[in-house]
């Protein structure tokens, strides 16, 4: 039996979502829709009674704007709000920036898929002479994590993901989680897809295939041991989760020539 409910989110649309850009630690801010889509999404938490207790978020602007969105739009805003960099997206390296369709027409669209889905295969690290390393490394932000700022990644693979979030998970989420209180973790694609991977126990290979969408909750019922007892639900109009998903994974397709 489900003791424990537990959202995800994936947060709205964000600019570079829009402009197909790989965003990762670029702190861009929500687009018109985006905000729409974490408004609809609040109201669709509050439509179905759901309360909580506590939000994460990570440090990225993106996830803590959706979680205020969602709140107001649940009258629920005065629940705290924690953040942390440790459920950051995944740091894309060197592809942060780059428009995935420009890559896959020049990479091919197998290693922009293996760039963007595979588990363990990183892209190559960011340095000094990138464009946008000393915006993301000389950020305030960045002075207040629990790791020095030398410390922090410059490319990760899903993988490294989860090895950076599963110590926050486990020792600052979970002891929220089994006093009983319900959580939102309000963070993004990758960060998402970590979290899952670990609590469904997903193989290596087959999460590959989980493409979480902007603005979706993302609902799982787990058991005292926080064990999913039911499959996960993507809460809303399931044909406009399906074709958000199909627009997820066709940001990797090479556009057509004109
Ligand atoms: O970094 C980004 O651009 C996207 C994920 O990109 P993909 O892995 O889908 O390419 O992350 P989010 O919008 O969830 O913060």
């Amino acid at each position: 039996m489900s003791k424990h409910k537990l959202f995800l989110l994936r947060h709205g649309e964000g600019a570079w979502n829009k402009e197909n850009r790989f965003c990762s630690w670029v702190d861009q801010k929500l687009s018109e829709n985006g905000v729409k889509e974490a408004q609809d999404c609040g109201t669709l938490l509050k439509e179905q009674g759901h309360k909580f207790d506590l939000v994460f978020t990570s440090i990225l602007s993106r996830s803590i704007q959706t979680a205020w969105l969602v709140l107001e739009a649940m009258g629920q805003e005065w629940v705290p709000v924690v953040k942390s960099w440790r459920l950051n997206e995944r740091h894309y390296g060197t592809l942060i920036g780059l428009n995935r369709a420009e890559m896959a027409a020049k990479h091919g669209e197998e290693k922009v898929k293996v760039w963007r889905r595979s588990f363990d295969v990183s892209p190559p690290p960011i340095d000094e002479s990138h464009p946008y390393f000393h915006e993301i490394y000389n950020d305030r932000r960045y002075t207040t994590c629990d790791v020095p700022k030398e410390s922090l990644p410059r490319a990760e693979s899903l993988k490294e993901v989860l090895d950076r979030l599963l110590p926050y998970w486990d020792n600052t989420v979970v002891p929220e989680i089994k006093k009983g209180r319900t959580v939102l973790i309000s963070a993004h694609g990758n960060s998402c897809r970590a979290l899952l991977k670990h609590l469904e126990g997903i193989s290596d290979k087959d999460i590959a295939n989980v493409t979480l969408p902007t603005g979706i909750p993302v609902l799982l019922e787990l058991d005292e041991n926080l064990k999913p007892v039911e499959p996960r639900k993507l809460l809303g109009d399931q044909a406009k989760i399906q074709a958000a998903i199909k627009k997820v994974e066709d940001q990797g397709k090479a556009l057509p020539s004109t």
